[in-house]
């Protein structure tokens, strides 16, 4: 099997990276190309992928073929793929919004699997969410999740509603909790620590309350209740942001990402990508 990953950027670099590290592929059958110059030239730096330049020479053999560009690229690469694609080859989308419809209409092709990813795959903790076209066997599902899965977990959900709203909890959700940090690390600094204790400070948080709530089924507000002494410090915290509705701002900014998502479809369907 040979797997081509289109765009060299953040997650196609990442899927390629995994899918070599994980040994599922010889090293020849893991294809990439990307349509920068500059990204083909560092690409080819590493060993363990075959770089193309020109979709000819890479599309025609690809069995699974990733498509890993920005949203709105998707069109004028589609159009380049159109003549190049056959029957059998399965296409999974990393793009945010561009729905299989428009997937099958743009590629002129029934095998499309929509997914999800997030950035934490370039650490192996990635999430993807996935949904795929009736057209994809289970076979070719299960070899789609395999692949999938070198980045971290993987969730197959029914709809593309669904891979819409995941995109508001994880696929931008970690840039929820950099903001968190982010915000966290400013008050650090504003109580006077310096740059390399603030960091400390709020990474080990963070990670020790990610590694205490994944090691047991207790929730986040039992566990909110065990840090919190009565009249204490971390209630005078929470009432402070109880006060200031910030769950219900979270809430709303996970919103805006679902809808944005939502609205990105209607742009790629729109554009009939
Ligand atoms: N970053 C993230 O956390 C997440 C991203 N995604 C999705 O992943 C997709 C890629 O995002 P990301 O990796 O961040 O983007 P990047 O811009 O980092 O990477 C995309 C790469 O594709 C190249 N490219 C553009 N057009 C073509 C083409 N026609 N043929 C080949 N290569 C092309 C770009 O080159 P150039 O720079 O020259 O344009 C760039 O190198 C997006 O659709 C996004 O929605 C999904 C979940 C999370
Ligand atoms: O911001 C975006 O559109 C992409 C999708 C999810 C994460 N990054």
């Amino acid at each position: 099997m040979k797997v081509l990953v289109i765009g060299g950027g953040n997650m196609g670099l990442t899927y390629a990276e995994a899918i070599a590290k994980s040994r599922f592929l010889k090293d020849r059958d893991l294809l990439i190309l990307d349509a920068s110059k500059e990204k083909t030239e560092e690409l080819r730096k590493k060993s363990h992928f075959a770089v193309y330049e020109s979709l000819n020479d890479c599309v025609p053999i690809a069995d699974v073929i990733f498509i890993a560009v920005k949203p709105y690229h998707a069109q004028a690469l589609m159009e380049d793929l159109k003549p190049l694609v056959s029957e059998g080859q399965i296409f999974i989308s990393l793009m945010a919004g561009v729905t299989i419809q428009a997937l099958k209409n743009g590629l002129g092709r029934n095998k499309v699997v929509r997914a999800m990813p997030n950035l934490p795959a370039q650490v192996g903790k990635g999430l993807t969410s996935f949904t795929a076209s009736d057209e994809v066997s289970r076979l070719e599902l299960s070899t789609v999740e395999n692949l999938l899965d070198t980045t971290g977990r993987s969730v197959r959900l029914d709809t593309e509603n669904d891979v819409d709203a995941s995109t508001g909890i994880s696929g931008s959700g970690p840039a929820y909790i950099f903001y968190f940090m982010q915000s966290m690390l400013e008050a650090a600094r504003k109580m006077g620590f310096s740059e390399h204790d603030s960091k400390v400070l709020v990474e080990q948080t963070f990670a020790g309350a990610v590694e205490l709530f994944a090691s047991s089924d207790l929730d986040p507000e039992a566990w909110m209740n065990r840090v919190a002494s009565k009249g204490g410090t971390t209630r005078a915290a929470l009432d402070s942001m109880e006060d200031n509705n910030v769950k219900a701002l979270i809430q709303e900014a996970a919103y805006a990402a679902f809808n944005r998502a939502v609205e990105l479809g209607k742009e790629y369907s729109d554009s009939d990508a």
